[in-house]
């Protein structure tokens, strides 16, 4: 085959290394392998070579071209099937060249989306960046291979509409995200074309990483496909007003549309509540993958004289097509192999940076037009893709623990612990409040019962009291009364008469104290059990509140009242035991008295009763009666019903003894 530029034919653009990657798919993809470091953000180890692959578009003859360029062949042929394209320098000489991929004017947009753009948006959502550019003359296509937004035709949709449709498709929107940024270079000028009025927007880099970006760019998240065709509308708008004021309908910026993609891949997510737990255990944070995929609409290759003819000064257009002239020179470099490469001659290169001989998987297809009469520019259009083939970028995975999202899990996770925590003890804190509540309902009824039970039988002890010393009197009388009748000579049933009944009173009487000794028995096992329950609620409450103490203090008032109670139980027995005794005494001394030499008995002998004796010696009776003058009965009631337990204890005893006396 005969070549001259290049072609096949060695010089430096000969296209070898092309042919020699021939083997490696176009549409082929990277492996994605990844580690993650210990020091935190997450390290890719998936480098891959990964050559710009190059494909040629040809625009169809225009109406323009149809007349004009009737009489002449094209200048260009393409041979799809071989991939291969003759540029004609006349009728019988043609250059040849060889392309990843070669469009004819009868493909469509469909198909240059799957071979151009296609596989660059598969690395992207797989975390790596991407770039599709489109280079070539005036007028061959770049913004309708690109741009387009198939409004009217929708087979027209062009790459920057078909690769967020394909993005969104494969995306997860609840874990995932898509963020979109666009703007324009026009002669060393970043402007917004989403919103003009930012209009110098400077170029930032990761002194670290070396990345570029643009922090004062308009960025939106897009969420369906058609926020993201309003996004396009809105930045063509303002590009063709753009290029208006410029006085030309061709673009003299270079339109560049950024589309950032965050992607989760698992790794410390949660998949349910129960594992939200385990994970927040754990702390690992998930792993996101940040893909960027650049779509560059380059502005008019045609040389500067053209653009002066247009118009412009020679300067302006120089301007113009320095970004240009820059991105070749670098391509150039890479592409020789130069250890320099002038990145920093232009914002362009710097924003390409990433692109070419970066890290990015990148696609450029070059745009030519069929007319002879452009056979110039058409060529150089072709050297330029023919260099960028020989551009080996190395493909790098963008993986990195994703701690913003992990902290934003934890605070999630947080509140809800602390929700759950505050209902737990407002739970707890009821749940005391109604023991507590109820503890002081029992102790009171308690108290109360305890208190009425303890009138009735003080009430009862009083009464039996009453009736006791009602019963000792009315029998001394009848016993008077038998005395006087019988002389001092009663029979054995007499005898049986005075003695059985006062054994009878002394036993109930001890049943009383016996009965009585059972409820105070009763009453303080009650309070011992109150007194558990309250230690135990104290001691769940992990200390004393003022409830509490306040209870605790009314169980040791209860235990003094017992105490108290308790001594006038020993009172009691002791004169019961005192009672008993005297009623001894004074059995034996009835018996005496039937025998006939009675005598008083010793234990009964006190000071007040020795005038009693003489009075004895006259008869029972009036010792009596100087004793009840001297008493009186009122006065014994009364002593009886004293709360001095001493007094009572007296009370008994002179009752005791008139009993014996009489
Ligand atoms: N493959 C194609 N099939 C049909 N029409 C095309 C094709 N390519 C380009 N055109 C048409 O050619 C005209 C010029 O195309 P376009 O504006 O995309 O060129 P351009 O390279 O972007 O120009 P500029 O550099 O001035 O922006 C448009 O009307 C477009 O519709």
């Amino acid at each position: 085959m005969a070549t001259k530029n290049g072609g096949f034919r060695g010089g430096s653009f000969k296209p070898s290394s092309a042919t020699n990657h021939k083997s490696s798919s176009f549409k082929s993809k990277p492996p994605v392998r990844r580690t993650a470091s210990l020091g935190g953000a997450a390290k890719d180890v998936s480098d891959a070579p990964g050559r710009v692959r190059v494909a040629v578009r040809l625009r169809p003859k225009n109406a323009e071209e149809s007349i004009t360029d009737a009489d002449y062949a094209d200048c260009v042929e393409l041979q799809p099937e071989l991939k291969r394209l003759k540029l004609r320098k006349n009728n019988w000489d043609s250059d040849t060249y060889e392309f990843d991929e070669l469009l004819t004017e009868f493909s469509s947009q469909k198909r240059v989306y799957e071979v151009v753009a296609k596989p660059v948006v598969e690395s992207v959502l797989d975390g790596y960046n991407g770039t599709v550019l489109a280079y070539g003359q005036t007028g061959t296509g770049k913004t309708f291979t690109l741009g387009e937004l198939g409004e009217e035709d929708i087979s027209d949709r062009g790459i920057m509409v078909r690769s967020m449709e394909d993005i969104l498709a494969d995306i997860c929107l609840d874990t995932d995200s898509v963020f979109v940024s666009y703007i324009q270079l026009y002669m060393e000028t970043i402007q917004d074309l989403l919103n003009p009025a930012n209009d110098n927007i400077p170029i930032t880099e990761d002194p670290r990483t070396g990345e570029v970006s643009l922090p004062g760019a308009t960025v939106v998240e897009i969420r369906d496909q058609n926020s993201f065709l309003d996004l396009l509308r809105l930045g063509e708008a303002h590009r063709f007003a753009a290029n208006t004021k410029l006085n030309t309908e061709s673009s003299r910026s270079h339109a560049i549309l950024m589309i950032q993609v965050k992607r989760s891949v698992g790794g410390g997510e949660p998949s349910s509540s129960e594992d939200e737990n385990q994970s927040v255990k754990n702390c690992d944070p998930p792993i996101v993958r940040k893909g960027k995929l650049v779509v560059v609409d380059l502005a008019g290759s045609e040389r500067v004289h053209k653009s002066g003819s247009e118009g412009h000064t020679l300067e302006e257009a120089k301007a113009i097509n320095l970004s240009l002239t820059a991105l070749g020179k670098c391509i150039n470099a890479l592409a020789e192999n130069s250890p320099h490469v002038p990145v920093r001659d232009s914002k362009l290169t710097r924003l390409l940076r990433d692109s070419f001989g970066g890290s990015a998987r990148t696609s450029l297809v070059v745009t030519i037009g069929p007319s002879p009469r452009h056979r110039g520019e058409t060529t150089s259009t072709i050297l330029f893709g023919q260099r960028a083939m020989k551009v080996e970028n190395m493909l790098r995975i963008k993986e990195e623990f994703d701690y913003k999202s992990l902290s934003k899990r934890l605070e999630v996770q947080l509140d809800k612990l602390i929700a759950e925590g505050e209902r737990r003890q407002k739970a707890f804190d009821d749940e005391v409040r109604k023991i507590s509540l109820e503890a002081e309902n029992h102790v009171s009824e308690v108290e109360r019962k305890f208190s009425n039970e303890l009138e009735k039988e003080r009430t009862k002890c009083q009464m039996d009291y009453l009736e006791s010393i009602k019963k000792l009197e009315e029998k001394w009388i009848m016993n008077q009364q038998n005395q006087q009748k019988n002389g001092f000579s009663n029979g054995p049933c007499d005898r049986e008469e005075r003695n059985v009944p006062l054994s009878e009173e002394v036993a109930e009487i001890k049943k009383l104290l016996q009965n009585e000794i059972q409820l105070r028995k009763t009453a303080e096992e009650e309070a011992k059990k109150l007194k558990n329950q309250l230690s135990q609620l104290t001691s769940s409450e992990g200390g004393g509140t003022a409830e509490f103490v306040r209870l605790h203090q009314m169980l040791e008032d209860e235990a003094y009242e017992k105490k108290k109670l308790q001594d006038e139980i020993t009172s009691l027995q002791s004169q019961l035991l005192q009672l008993t005794f005297e009623g001894d005494q004074m059995r034996k001394y009835i018996e005496r008295l039937e025998s006939g030499n009675g005598s008083r008995p010793q234990s009964l002998t006190s000071p007040s009763r020795h005038s009693q004796n003489k009075d004895r010696e006259n008869g029972p009776k009036s010792s009596f009666n100087s004793l009840f003058e001297q008493v009186g009965l009122q006065r014994i009631l009364s002593m009886l019903e004293s709360e001095d337990a001493n007094t009572r204890i007296h009370a008994v005893k002179i009752v005791a003894n008139l009993a014996a006396e009489g």
